[in-house]
């Protein structure tokens, strides 16, 4: 097949290209693919706002969607309608905010747990530190679920799982007319989770006594007159939450601690800070905490763990003066909107102190999305954030941390942005 040289661009580097093209294309533009295909970009904040807020029920999730959530079935992350409204419904109380402070608990427990195991001066895989703890939070607070043998057969799934869901998004990024499908790899890895989440609905069942985590709250809304709630679509849902829940918290972290080694300074301030609470950070105390914030969002604008998110339109429609016929291909990118000199000054610098209050006021709504916006923001977005600052702060509170490989570390755009080849850091008890 001939390349048509956008594609040759995408395949190479889609983080380059999607840049490339938001400093060099008006604020809507389509590229097309040599079949003919077309795919829209929405380079300004006005328009990813109207898409994704004002006339959020005139667009559905995308085929990126379907490729980037292909083994997760047909959970919430996919659904549409009356339907993806009944299980927002249910699964919407498990993140509330009062219970918030009952999953602190077990991020804070599980996070010294992990330090527990760190010895002084080694050197360690923070990639796959960050990645088995969010997800023994995730699994822990959603499932209730902390066998062992389970987190080494999810893990074992979420490594393989982030290397078959990345070819799959290559394959949506660089073959126009590809269809989400899985390789064998990805069938094993799916067939795997699938199994144990079932053995855990049906232990759950047998047990009885349901608690009052989002697993029990959706087996018993099985029950509850009107809801059409299958076992299926039940395995499905706790799929989803962990793999949206898991993987995206993870990357945030890593980059996290990248982005501290190579800012002394910002580290060296971050640091003073969580040491002035004088204990352990609690529920309250960090959310009080303002550079940990500033770091927070400033991290996630430089190295958003969604990097991509896509939607097409159900009917035909004008968007920024562009007509579009049904199921057109939009698309919007967080790496490349984060990076646009029109909004963010000195774009590529990792400076958390620009996130002042009086800033935040004038960004317009739509320049900064990391969580998404509108009804289908990130559902986990209060999780997550809670899970990312205790865990920054206890850990900074007892070492330190250093990378021990030559920086750059290049990001790799996949289900979500990893960091390629790994974060090995050596791991230093503070004097
Ligand atoms: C830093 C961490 C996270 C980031 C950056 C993130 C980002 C996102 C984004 C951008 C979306 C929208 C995707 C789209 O529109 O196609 C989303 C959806 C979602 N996220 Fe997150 N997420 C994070 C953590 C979490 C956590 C911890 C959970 C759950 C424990 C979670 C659960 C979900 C769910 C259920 C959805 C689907 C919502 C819906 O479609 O109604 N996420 N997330």
């Amino acid at each position: 097949m001939i390349l048509d040289p956008t594609e040759l661009e995408l395949r190479q580097d889609p983080l380059a290209f999607f840049v490339h093209l938001s400093r060099t294309s008006p604020d809507i533009t389509t590229f097309r693919f040599a079949s003919g295909k077309e795919i829209v970009f929405l380079n300004h904040p006005d328009l990813i706002r109207e898409v994704l807020i004002e006339r959020a029920e005139q667009f559905h999730k995308s085929d990126l969607t379907r490729s980037f959530a292909g083994g997760m079935g047909n959970g919430i992350l996919l659904s549409e309608g009356e339907f993806w409204k009944q299980q927002i419904r249910l699964m919407r109380p498990a993140f509330h905010y009062k219970r918030l402070q009952g999953y602190a608990e077990v991020m804070s427990r599980f996070t010294l747990e992990m330090l527990s195991h760190w010895q002084n001066s080694e050197i360690r895989h923070i990639d796959e530190d960050m990645n088995a703890l969010t997800l023994r939070v995730v699994a822990k607070c959603m499932f209730d679920v902390e066998a062992g043998e389970d987190r080494e057969i999810m893990h074992r799934a979420i490594m393989l799982g982030q290397k078959v869901v990345g070819q799959m998004v290559y394959g949506w990024l660089n073959l126009p007319d590809w269809h989400p499908g899985l390789n064998r790899d990805g069938i094993r890895v799916v067939r795997a989770l699938n199994d144990m989440v079932s053995r855990h609905i049906a232990y759950r069942r047998e047990r009885g006594d349901l608690g009052d985590d989002l697993l029990s709250m959706l087996l018993e809304a099985q029950s509850q007159p009107g809801v059409q709630l299958s076992d299926r679509q039940l395995r499905d849902e706790v799929l989803t939450v962990i793999t949206a829940g898991l993987e995206t918290t993870a990357n945030a972290l890593i980059w996290t601690w990248y982005l501290l080694d190579q800012h002394p300074d910002v580290k060296a301030r971050l640091k003073a800070e969580v040491d002035s609470l004088g204990k352990l950070p609690g529920f309250e105390d960090v959310q009080r905490l303002p550079y940990l914030d500033q770091v927070f969002k400033e991290s996630l604008r430089l190295y958003p763990p969604v990097w991509i998110i896509g939607r097409e339109n159900v009917e035909e429609l004008e968007l920024g003066g562009m007509r579009l016929a049904p199921r057109t291909q939009i698309v919007m990118s967080q790496w490349a909107a984060h990076r646009d000199p029109r909004f963010f000054e000195h774009p590529d610098e990792f400076r958390p102190e620009r996130w002042t209050p009086e800033f935040e006021r004038s960004l317009p709504r739509g320049a900064y999305f990391p969580f998404s916006l509108g009804p289908r923001v990130c559902t986990g977005q209060g999780f997550a954030t809670l899970e990312y600052k205790l865990i920054v702060a206890m850990v900074l509170q007892q070492f330190d941390l250093e990378l021990v490989r030559p920086a750059p570390v290049r990001p790799e755009p996949n289900f979500t942005l990893c960091a390629h080849g790994g974060m090995p850091m050596r791991v230093r008890r503070w004097k």
